[in-house]
């Protein structure tokens, strides 16, 4: 019947295994970055997939700003990342927030376990909404950022990839991680049903090289009680300060 599915369905995604949650640990403690393929299989892939083609096409996600190459001859403008920020209780987004659920307990398992219940010594208590970013195939790209440099509470980046059959050779929209401290780069094919995880400070400055094939991602970040707790105070007494000015 209708509830036993829906029950066998939570049973599965409720409790991730203890394997995933040492694996995450592991790669997070020694590269800071952690890509688990085949993260939801492929059936609950293409039900996640299903729902971002939708919201895209029901057009709520902003236009991406027009950005004209610098310095070119050409007029050519591309368009570029589109985004939208969605908390999963939307109609429609069954299976997105079933993916964010899995991602919490994966995030917040993998911190009890790991030693003195710190992964890489945060404590997560929260995170942002899910930002679902879409980069139209013209060569879009995002240029070399740090997610997080200013301590304003994001400890770990974590990104689904939505894109079936994407040949980096033919599409670009590789992620380029450049580790802190040495020159060699994570090259990370946005490739469907991978989840990435990495640390969202200076440690990870990462870009998207230009994508030529529409480009699709749901990106989650975890919050340190600690950093965030501080950055909100900071912002706060700044906001106090700035509106008595
Ligand atoms: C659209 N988009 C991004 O794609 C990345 C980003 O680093 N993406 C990495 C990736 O998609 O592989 C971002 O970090 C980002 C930050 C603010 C607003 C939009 C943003
Ligand atoms: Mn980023």
């Amino acid at each position: 019947s209708e509830s036993f599915m829906v029950n066998k369905y939570y049973m599965d995604s409720s409790d991730p295994s203890y394997e995933i949650c040492q694996r995450v640990i592991r790669d997070m403690t020694q590269y800071g970055v952690c890509v688990l393929d085949n993260f939801l299989g492929k059936e609950r892939g293409l039900l996640v997939l299903n729902e971002v083609l939708e919201m895209y096409r029901s057009g709520i996600f902003t236009a991406g700003q027009l950005v004209s190459n610098p310095g070119s001859t050409e007029a050519q403008t591309i368009r570029s990342d589109r985004i939208t920020w969605i908390d999963g209780r939307e109609p429609h987004c069954f299976y997105i927030r079933q993916l964010i659920a899995q991602v919490d307990n994966i995030i917040l398992k993998a911190n009890k376990m790991a030693n003195n219940g710190k992964l890489g010594d945060y404590t997560i208590n929260g995170r942002t909404k899910a930002m679902v970013a879409c980069y139209p195939g013209s060569g879009s790209h995002y240029v070399k950022h740090v997610d997080n440099p200013n301590k304003d509470g994001r400890c770990i980046t974590a990104i689904y990839y939505l894109n079936l059959d994407w040949d980096v050779k033919r599409c670009g929209g590789l992620l380029r991680v450049f580790p802190e401290g040495t020159n060699q780069v994570a090259d990370i094919a946005p490739i469907f049903d991978r989840m990435l995880f990495f640390w969202s400070d200076r440690r990870n400055p990462h870009e998207v090289q230009p994508a030529y094939g529409t480009r699709y991602a749901i990106t989650l970040w975890y919050f340190d009680a600690q950093e965030r707790e501080e950055a909100l105070r900071h912002y706060k007494e700044r906001g106090q300060s700035s509106s008595s000015k």
